[in-house]
């Protein structure tokens, strides 16, 4: 069936993006205007009807600035509208090839089409003060509608060409009546502006300038980044520029090839191993937790009033700075700037590409907790409130406290224990060594240095549902014996873990060898953040980690349990404190010694890993015992993994193993806010969006992290686990 002329129209606006609703008025004008001549309107793939909607665009923007900066519509609703906004670039960008896009989830789809030889239009192409666009549309999940049933603009009258006043009106044909219909036929969801108004204003004012110094190749091009969703759970990603601006002797290059150049660039610059990153699958996270974000957020305050998040890229181009804007839309802005240390700027709203900041709104930012200790700065920051910085001395490697016995001598490491004969990357040899033989003659790694899907879900397995011989219950457990003072005291059990076992120093390998992960350290981004949920400080990533990646491992004094619940005897209950006990491997030894049965302590030193916090079940981390330096278990390291792919900004968590149900424990649990559906802390009142409280009376009481952070929870089936037993 072939299509009517105005369902023809609209198919070429809905396939650039623009909702029907705001197509319709402009096309019922032109059909005025041309006394319903379509092939005037057709000609050009539809240019001129194009062009008068993107001057209508244009000119709406100017005039409804001041009310969209309100944040609401015409119709005086709030406008779902976010921007990352502020980047100022010394290139132009172009529009994309929409030819050379592939069936990939991410489109990218020109907003405009290049203005040489638009006919009819008031303004020509040359004018060169407009603002070209791209948009990356998301679907959310398969059931989210398509990109014309997001939300239309404003509903006033349109602009139309000067020409196309000039005629006058007419009365309504049935195309524009058809027009008319089929703009009532559809309410729109929300409105998204492909203009930035407040770009288009400052544009408009610095075109003169611009244009007396076209020559200048280093003038600085004005971007926006728009967010917008649609209540239908579709994501858009806007992206605005003023080509104008751009360099004279600019062409058009391949999207695919610059898409390829930022991915190359970033891979090099962050280290990341593997063909991991890519910039559609960064656009598509950015999308889904957006979506993700503004779904599951059941408390409105939160939603809201969520303050807005202003992140400023430093000029070593790793830490985030982040800001606070009290009942603002999200507004994350990637500027060029360096660091600063207190909130600045006013507290007034300003443009959507201005970085701004609240100056009642003071916040913490250290831009690298680690002191350079480590590969990569950690940056910490606190915008919520000016909370305390947590007083810690990092350390990026474990540092024995007193009375451990760790002995770390070559000679201990018997041939079985290395690969003495091995060269270069065991990972790539064609002979397992036997430094697989732990993991069952497979390296626990992939040759991109992610821990490979089997023995991640083994581990997985293990921790989460735990079989009856997955435990050994001691003669005269080191942990009851300290917390009694001697008296010996029924076990309650210890998890018997898997362990990676990493190539090292006896080994004929190289540093680069792929059995050689978490000893390399820290590589990942990651920054130390104030939570919103009651948890104190927490820690995320400041990009996407792929499911499987070693983030980093647990640092701190390796001291005897002894040792600890002496330590803890003297700490104040209202400080936190650290603890994780090394028991993987209990199992192997009858009766353990003091210095035998250790813990690492990360209360007064510690790396970040101190600050990941507790989330029942569906934790983002998994934490694994990797045997390093010696082969005697007592002390091994304890690493993190990521169980899942993580998206950028959330948070790392990882389950502590705490049973909120036990009520004979002599100190009570903190009070869970971990927010998964499966969290085991019934009695926890949930997240009411109100301050977060660092000072949780618990976990601060000598003894109790210690068992807090090692007691097995009850496991799901079998009910195996029997403290009293
Ligand atoms: C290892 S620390 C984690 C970092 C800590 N949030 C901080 O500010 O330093 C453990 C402490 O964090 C808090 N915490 C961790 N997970 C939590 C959760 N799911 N709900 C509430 N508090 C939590 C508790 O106070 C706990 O004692």
């Amino acid at each position: 069936m072939v299509d009517d002329p105005v369902t023809k129209a609209l198919n070429v606006t809905r396939a650039l993006g623009i909702p029907d609703e705001e197509v319709k008025p402009i096309l019922k004008n032109l059909l005025r205007v041309y006394d319903k001549n379509w092939t005037l309107i057709e000609e050009g793939n539809y240019r001129t009807l194009l062009d008068a909607y993107f001057d209508h665009k244009e000119t709406m923007g100017k005039e409804d600035k001041s009310r969209r900066y309100e944040g609401h519509d015409e119709s005086g609703r709030p406008v779902k509208r976010q921007n990352l906004a502020g980047k100022e670039v010394r290139a132009s960008p172009t529009l994309a090839d929409p030819s050379e896009e592939s069936d990939s989830e991410v489109r990218v789809l020109p907003l405009t089409t290049p203005r040489q030889g638009i006919m009819k239009s008031s303004k020509p192409c040359s004018s060169g003060s407009r603002l070209e666009s791209k948009a990356l549309v998301l679907r959310g999940d398969k059931k989210t509608k398509s990109l014309r049933e997001l939300p239309a603009g404003p509903m006033n009258e349109p602009s139309v060409p000067s020409e196309v006043h000039k005629k006058g009106l007419t009365k309504l044909s049935s195309s524009e009546k058809q027009v008319n219909d089929l703009a009532l036929s559809k309410k729109p969801v929300l409105a998204v502006h492909p203009v930035s108004p407040g770009l288009s204003k400052s544009l408009t004012s610095k075109k003169s300038k611009d244009d007396s110094s076209a020559s200048n190749h280093s003038r600085i091009i004005k971007t926006t980044l728009n967010i917008a969703s649609s209540s239908m759970g579709e994501v858009k990603i806007l992206l605005d520029w003023d080509s104008a601006l751009g360099q004279p002797n600019f062409q058009k290059p391949k999207f695919g090839e610059v898409l390829k150049f930022v991915e190359n660039k970033y891979v090099r610059s962050y280290n990341i191993v593997g063909d991991q990153f890519s910039v559609k699958k960064l656009l598509k996270d950015l999308c889904e937790s957006y979506l993700k974000m503004g779904t599951n957020s059941t408390d409105r305050s939160f939603a809201i009033n969520h303050p807005s998040e202003v992140i400023k890229e430093t000029g070593d181009g790793h830490a985030l700075h982040v800001a606070e804007q009290k009942k603002r839309p999200l507004n994350i802005g990637f500027g060029a700037t360096g660091i600063k240390g207190k909130g600045s700027s006013s507290s007034e709203y300003t443009d959507s590409h201005t970085v701004t900041y609240d100056e009642k709104r003071p916040f913490n930012f250290l831009n690298d907790i680690t002191k350079g200790t480590e590969k990569v700065k950690i940056s910490l920051v606190d915008d919520i409130g000016n909370e305390t910085l947590p007083k810690f001395n990092y350390i990026p490697q474990n540092v024995i406290y007193q009375n451990a016995n760790i002995n770390i001598s070559l000679a201990r490491i018997v041939d079985d224990d290395c690969c003495s004969s091995c060269s270069g990357d065991c990972l790539s040899s064609s002979i397992t060594c036997a430094c697989a033989c732990e993991t069952g003659g497979e390296f626990a790694y992939t040759p991109q240095g992610l821990l490979k899907e089997d023995f991640l879900r083994a581990c997985m397995a293990i921790k989460y549902e735990p079989q009856q011989d997955h435990f050994v219950y001691c003669k005269d457990c080191p942990l009851e014996k300290a917390k009694n003072d001697g008296s010996p005291e029924q076990c309650k059990g210890h998890l018997i873990r898997k362990f990676i076992k990493e190539c090292w120093r006896k080994c004929g390998c190289d540093m680069q060898c792929g059995n050689r992960v978490v000893q390399r350290g820290i590589s990942c981004k990651l920054q130390v953040f104030l939570t919103r949920e009651r948890k104190g400080w927490g820690l995320r990533p400041l990009e996407a980690l792929p499911k499987g990646t070693f983030v980093c491992e647990y640092v701190g004094e390796v001291l005897t349990n002894t040792e600890l619940y002496d330590r803890n005897m003297g700490i104040s209950k209202e400080r936190h404190t650290y603890p994780v006990t090394l028991d993987a491997d209990w199992s192997s030894e009858g009766i353990l010694r003091d210095e035998e049965a250790l813990c690492l302590d990360a209360t007064f030193n510690g790396n970040v890993a101190r600050f990941i916090n507790h989330r029942c079940f569906d934790a983002n981390l998994v934490d694994i015992p990797v045997e390093v330096e010696t082969p005697d278990r007592h002390y091994y390291h304890l690493a993190f993994f990521t169980a899942r792919e993580v998206a950028a900004l959330e948070e790392l968590t990882w389950d502590y193993g705490i049973d909120f149900d036990d009520i004979d424990h002599p100190i009570e649990a903190f009070s869970c806010s971990c927010g998964s559906e499966m969290c085991r802390d019934k009695k926890t009142k949930k997240y009411d969006g109100k301050n977060a409280c660092l000072k949780s009376p618990s976990f601060a009481t000598p003894g109790s992290n210690l068992h807090i952070l090692t007691k097995e929870f009850q496991p799901k089936s079998g009910g195996q686990v029997n403290p009293t037993s």
